[in-house]
């Protein structure tokens, strides 16, 4: 029998071990998730959408228990992981309140009596996700999923296995039916055979570019529905007339939240070169204000990285940027899953701090020789999450929007998911969309309906 074992990243010491699901106990999961299905799809919207304020209330109740959990299990500061209940449980009421008018028929006029588009369930959906939120991204997708009728069977990462527990408990005290949310612990092996099998229609997953490429091609060989949200850079342009006392924490936030290991965090600050040295000094100082510390403090601002191993590779790829001539302005320390708030300059395309994801508490600091150069190099990535621009001038801001190639464009603020808007990426950050319409509108046979009397 195989075990996993979760460990404290702040301390390196082992919190619980779980025993990974056999094939036969994937069966039963698949075969309670197809049997869940056949009465669920019957409810009604409505009734769906009632569980969701429960869920929301199950959340709001125990968010500080979820937020420890959060904080032990892969070092997410407890604040951070309290707001990311939060959040959790303002999606749900979000659906609760919108779901039934983004599931209504939508007729259409023909010469037939009467057309409609009908949002039917698929059926089981299997949803491969992430440690950095891991609330978040299961309730994002989960709520909207399960509220049009599907039902959803969760393969957490290997490091938030009590999160995943957790979050199969949430439910059923929320009051869904026993089946309709299951999380497992399986291997790769294990997660294609699931991909395969007839009763799983859809795959969703988040996480980096190289599984999203892996699932995804699994979900296509066996033409499965799939959402991928994979990795980001995204960039945050700053223009020569910022307000850099106005926004200097947002842009800070937007590097620095979840110690860095966001999908959508900036990653790569593109300075205009006349307020290049205001911005550097005044950037640096405000980063070495930031508190690391004990994620379990209500004062830290910076916990640990995830895993030991995610930090090394973060190392490695700030070293080898540094070898190709970028500068450490502040930061670069590494003392097991601890990295130190670090600024890099002379950061230019070919290095990894310019050309890939660097999943942690970096910033790499660009610069522009003017406006245009700053698009331009901004665009200038595989990937295609979301860019953000500071400046005062909302006339030519709005000018670029189409110069930027990405899932989202923030002017004057964070890119930051929202249920109320589409959150999802383009390039090699993935494709589909969850949150909002759009979100709950993935996993549905949009089936259209013509009746003629
Ligand atoms: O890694 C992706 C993080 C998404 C966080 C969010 O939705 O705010």
């Amino acid at each position: 029998m195989e075990y996993i074992e979760s460990i404290n990243p702040y301390n390196g010491k082992p919190l619980e071990k779980y025993r990974m699901f056999s094939d036969s106990d994937i069966k039963r999961v698949l075969e309670k998730a197809e049997l869940a299905f056949e009465s669920w799809k019957t409810e009604s919207v409505e009734h769906r959408a009632g569980l969701l304020k429960k869920l929301a209330k199950t959340l709001m109740k125990n968010k500080k228990s979820y937020a420890q959990l959060m904080s032990k299990e892969m070092g997410k500061p407890i604040n951070q992981g309290i707001a990311e209940v939060e959040k959790c449980a303002w999606a749900c009421d979000f659906y609760a309140k919108n779901a039934v008018g983004f599931l209504s028929d939508d007729l259409i006029e023909t010469e037939a009596d009467e057309s409609f588009i009908s949002y039917d369930p698929l059926g089981c959906v299997l949803a491969v996700m992430p440690w950095n939120f891991p609330f978040w991204q299961v309730i994002r997708f989960a709520a909207p999923t399960l509220t049009a009728g599907n039902t959803v069977i969760l393969k957490h990462a290997s490091n938030v296995p009590g999160c995943a527990l957790a979050l199969q408990e949430l439910f059923l005290m929320a009051g869904y039916p026993e089946g309709s949310f299951q999380f497992i612990l399986a291997d790769h092996q294990q997660l294609e055979s699931i991909i395969e099998n007839s009763i799983v229609q859809g795959v969703t997953l988040t996480g980096s570019e190289k599984a999203g490429r892996a699932i995804a091609a699994q979900a296509g060989k066996n033409l499965k529905k799939c959402v991928m949200e994979l990795g980001g850079n995204n960039a945050c342009i700053v223009w020569e007339d910022a307000d850099l006392d106005k926004y200097l924490d947002t842009m800070v936030m937007a590097r620095m939240q979840n110690t860095g290991q966001s999908c959508i965090a900036a990653k790569r600050f593109i300075v205009v070169e006349a307020i290049y040295d205001e911005f550097l000094m005044k950037f640096s100082k405000r980063i070495q204000t930031l508190k690391s510390g004990d994620p379990l403090d209500k004062h830290t601002d910076i916990g640990v990285m995830a895993r030991e191993d995610l930090a090394k590779t973060l190392e490695q790829q700030v070293n080898d940027s540094l070898e190709k001539g970028a500068q450490v302005k502040i930061g670069n320390k590494r003392n097991g899953a601890y990295y130190e708030p670090t600024v890099l300059t002379a950061v230019v395309l070919g290095m990894p701090a310019f050309d890939e994801e660097l999943f942690g508490p970096v910033a790499a600091v660009i610069k522009a020789k003017d406006r245009k150069e700053a698009v331009v190099m901004a665009a200038n990535s595989k990937f295609g999450l979301g860019s953000m621009l500071f400046t005062q001038d909302i006339k030519s801001a709005r000018k670029i929007i189409g110069d930027i190639p990405d899932g989202a464009f923030f002017i004057n603020e964070m890119v930051k998911s929202d249920p109320r808007l589409p959150f999802g990426g383009t390039k090699a950050s993935g494709f589909g969309r969850e949150l909002s319409m759009e979100g709950i509108l993935e996993f549905v046979n949009k089936k259209t309906v013509y009746i003629k009397k």
